[in-house]
């Protein structure tokens, strides 16, 4: 085996350029035309020579090892990139959805616990807590339905459905469309919301988690996904590459690394010695000063804080490692004596560490597992010693670390101090297969058996033989080759079975970072893409429906809302008809028949008193005047009886429109007809008085109407009336005796006089007398009425009854007026809710559309990237 002359080579120089020039950490991108890694470009043809595609049996010199490094670091750089990119863009994806979950929050699918097993399907990723289903509402037979979807919102209507009960709960879940399945809510991973909180049923769970505790676990596990995208970037950022070398006690790690590295830094001893993790790393990373830091213990490792840590020199790194108490891992920074083409720590495509882990014991394999899983930790290269083969600790640690990791390099130590190295070797792969199958699959390439004592290292800086000649620490070491040339034959071997391990270990290193660093950054962008595209998904079309919904929602309200506010202002027309129609209907009424009432007051038919004749005339006259009284009195308590009736029937009428515009909403007041008109009723008698006075009883109006009206009266009734009339009236009668001489003559009249005017005396007293029960009432009648229309009787009373009937039908008229406006008013809120929901749908809908498009978009620019496949033009 050729080993590097010791400088650069030509084809080095240039690939180290080119990845200088396009390492992907200079500025440049794979997607320049220059960079790319494309077949046939120039980058290509520099890093490959493609005339001369690379194969790891050709790795024969330095150069090679160099292009195929470099190959693998542009390859590496591009599918880099591609992830980071792919980062950036979730993080902002992640960041929109935030900020729209904070504004709309977003519908989560939740899926309920079954628990018949029968019902569960098997998770198709593993890992995958299928804990929650909602099966348990489904009908076990019938065929997947979208899944019950719960979002946290929406509508009022929603909000009632919430609180409802269990049963109208299922009922719900059952009746409403499922957009999701329980399948597509048992994909979400890393969305996937944990909803177990005690034993609490999913049901009262779903009500305890309203739309905010929704929301905000969403928002929550949206941060620490963002977090968590923010660390795979740095990580993937980071050029350095840990290898952690482990094994049991004394096999020999610290030997390996020191072969590595060609220095004897680390500690060997034949008695366990390392207690300590020592990570090796070039000094270029420590400004080129050899030192050593011993970090404090808890405390977290920063160069450039020196409070972390302790400065030792190398040559403390002995002490250090044998005796501490005071710390569990130091960083050993070192200048690597060999050439980039040749070196692993210093290989000019990745800045690779070295650990070297205390050997495994039961105080340590805890640890180390712990370090192992730790996901700075590229490859894990575990030591084990020809001799001891695997021990119990060694199989129980490489079975964990294989589940773990899967970049496992095996590295069989002391194979010099081995006889029958032949059986050994199948003995210890036959271990392997066990222990790992895929490592045994290339065992050529992962497990490797060599002496690492045989290697020349140079002495510990500082150290008695200080020189850079070769030495070697026991086996083969001490061996004089001019002395022996069998021995150095053999010292030969030992070395390059070490070279062909290192290149396998190089190779490996280099080709499985690619895996090891992007493989998390794929899977984790993979798995959250394919969150937000399912969340996107079901969103979309939550908002499609909640949009269809309230359209068709508008579509109802909207007539409705129209209908509504024209019958608010025909039914206030119509309520104001019926009171203005009832009113002036009681009005006239009331009025025609009080007047009907006064009018006929002294109608012998309605009236009935006895007259008892003259001497009683008084209190006849009294008894007639009451009754009068009474008799109106009465006509208005008719009038009040029919006005309450045609209240009745008013309030009916309005509560019937009430009752057809607002249905159950018409607020039926509790309307008693027969409090109405329930003050005093003998006011009457108390407004008017009438005195009854000597003249009421002789009404000589309604005398001489009467005598005109009854025929045979005759000519001397007329002259008594003329006579009698002037007689008692006292004055005015030389006009009536002159119209009696004209009637009768002059000479007649002499003669006729005086009997005459006797007899006519006596037959007007007379006739007064017996005309009594006729005139009083009459006279009493128009005395009565003259005072009721002073007071406006008539009027006053209509007005009143009237009065009465619009206030009582007010009542229902302004309820009814008030619940249509209040009806109007409640629809016009639901229409601008529902407008509202509308517009935050289709905005909603907008951005879980493009959501959708753009997840499905960096899902499949991520699914692209072939972590699995070889860097083209390389052979594997
Ligand atoms: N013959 C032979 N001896 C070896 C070989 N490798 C290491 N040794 C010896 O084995 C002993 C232990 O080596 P270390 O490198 O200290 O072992 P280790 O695994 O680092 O020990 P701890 O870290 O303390 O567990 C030393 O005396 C080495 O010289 C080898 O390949 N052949």
């Amino acid at each position: 085996m050729t080993v590097g002359s010791g400088s650069t080579s030509e084809h080095a120089a240039r690939l180290q350029a080119l990845l200088d020039k396009d390492s992907g950490y200079g500025g440049s991108t794979v997607d320049d035309e220059a960079g790319a890694l494309i077949p046939g470009s120039p980058a290509w043809d520099s890093a490959t020579q493609a005339d001369r595609p690379l194969d790891s049996s050709s790795y024969t010199n330095g150069s090679h090892h160099a292009q195929a490094g470099a190959v693998h670091q542009l390859w590496y750089n591009k599918h880099r990139v591609t992830l980071e990119r792919s980062i950036n863009r979730v993080i902002e994806l992640l960041k929109g959805l935030q900020e729209k979950n904070a504004s709309w929050p977003a519908h989560y699918p939740t899926v309920q616990r079954t628990d018949d097993p029968a019902l569960q399907r098997p998770s198709s990723r593993p890992g995958f807590p299928h804990t929650q289903s909602m099966l348990e509402d489904l009908p076990t037979a019938s065929p997947p339905h979208p899944g019950a979807l719960r979002r946290s919102l929406t509508s009022l209507e929603d909000h009632a459905k919430a609180e409802s009960s269990r049963d109208a709960e299922k009922k719900r879940i059952n009746a409403e469309p499922r957009l999701v399945t329980p399948q597509i809510a048992q994909e979400f991973s890393i969305l996937k919301l944990d909803l177990k909180l005690g034993a609490l049923h999913q049901t009262e769970l779903v009500h305890s988690l309203e739309k905010n505790s929704i929301a905000s676990l969403l928002d929550g596990k949206i941060s620490s996904s963002i977090k968590h995208l923010l660390s795979l970037r740095e990580r993937i950022e980071d050029r350095s590459s840990k290898v952690l070398v482990t094994g049991d006690l004394n096999a020999g790690k610290s030997t390996f690394c020191n072969a590595i590295l060609r220095r004897k830094i680390l500690p060997e001893d034949q008695q366990p010695c390392t207690s300590i993790f020592c990570e090796v790393l070039h000094a270029s990373e420590n400004n080129g000063i050899e030192e050593v830091h011993a970090v404090h213990k808890d405390a977290i490792y920063d160069r450039n804080d020196e409070t972390t840590y302790d400065v030792f020199s190398i040559q403390d790194l002995e002490k250090l490692v044998l005796d501490n108490a005071t710390y569990i891992q130091c960083k050993v920074y070192i200048k690597d004596i060999r050439t980039v083409d040749e070196s692993l720590l210093n290989n000019g495509v990745v800045d690779i560490a070295l650990i070297d882990a205390p050997g495994l014991n039961s105080d340590t394999t805890k640890t180390t597992a712990l370090f192992a899983r730790q996901e700075e930790i590229d490859v894990v290269v575990f030591v084990v010693s020809a001799a001891n083969h695997f021990t119990m600790t060694a199989r129980e640690f490489l079975l964990a670390a294989a589940a773990e990791k899967a970049y496992l390099f095996i590295v069989v130590n002391g194979f010099d101090m081995i006889r029958d190295q032949e059986r050994c070797q199948k003995m210890i792969l036959d271990q392997v297969r066990g222990l790992s199958p895929q490592t045994y699959k290339e065992a050529s390439e992962l497990v490797h058996f060599v002496s690492s004592n045989a290697i020349p290292t140079s002495p510990p800086p500082g150290g008695p033989d200080g020189g850079d000649s070769g030495s070697s620490s026991g086996g083969g070491g001490g061996d004089d080759p001019s002395d022996d040339p069998k021995g150095k034959g053999k010292d030969k071997e030992k070395i390059r079975d070490f070279e062909v391990l290192e290149q396998s270990l190089r190779r490996f290193v280099l080709e499985k970072r690619a895996k090891s660093k992007l493989t998390p950054a794929k899977n984790y962008l993979m798995n959250i893409l394919n969150d937000v595209n399912s969340l996107a998904t079901v969103n979309a079309e939550v908002a499609q429906s909640e949009i269809d919904r309230v359209t068709k929602e508008l579509e109802e309200i909207e007539p409705v809302l129209e209908s509504n506010k024209k019958a608010k202002d025909e039914i206030s027309a119509e309520t104001e008809k019926i009171i203005e129609d009832t009113c002036s209907d009681v009005y006239n009424q009331t009025r025609a028949m009080i007047n009907f009432s006064i009018a006929h007051a002294s109608d012998p038919t309605f009236l009935d008193v006895h007259y008892p004749g003259l001497l009683s005339a008084f209190e006849y006259a009294e008894e007639v005047k009451e009754a009068m009284l009474s008799q109106i009195a009465a006509s208005v308590t008719e009038c009040e009886e029919s006005a309450r009736s045609k209240t009745v029937v008013g309030v009916n009428a309005i509560k019937q429109l009430g009752i057809l515009h607002l249905g159950d909403e018409y607020n039926n007041l509790n309307f008693r007809p027969d409090v109405m008109f329930r003050r005093r009723r003998d006011a009457l008698t108390r407004q008017i008085e009438i005195p009854i006075e000597l003249w009421d009883f002789l009404d000589w109006s309604s005398l001489l109407q009467r005598q005109e009206k009854v025929a045979g009266t005759g000519m001397a009734l007329t002259v008594a009336t003329a006579v009698g009339g002037r007689l008692i009236g006292g004055y005015g009668w030389m006009d009536h005796a002159l119209s009696a001489a004209r009637i009768v003559g002059n000479d007649n009249l002499r003669r006729l006089i005086v009997p005459a005017i006797v007899v006519s005396l006596v037959a007007a007293a007379g006739y007064v007398l017996n005309q009594i029960p006729q005139s009083l009432p009459q006279r009493l009648s128009t005395k009565i009425s003259s005072q009721l229309a002073a007071i406006d009787y008539v009027h006053a009373n209509s007005s009143r009854i009237a009065g009465s009937v619009r206030k009582v039908l007010r009542f229902p008229a302004d309820s009814l007026r008030e619940g249509l406006q209040r009806s109007v008013e409640q629809l016009g809120g639901r229409r601008e809710e529902t407008l509202k929901v509308r517009a935050e749908s289709a905005v909603a809908l907008k951005y879980f559309s493009n959501l959708v498009r753009d997840s499905a978009h960096q899902r499949a620019a991520v699914g692209g990237i072939d972590l699995d496949g070889h860097p083209p033009g390389l052979a594997h």
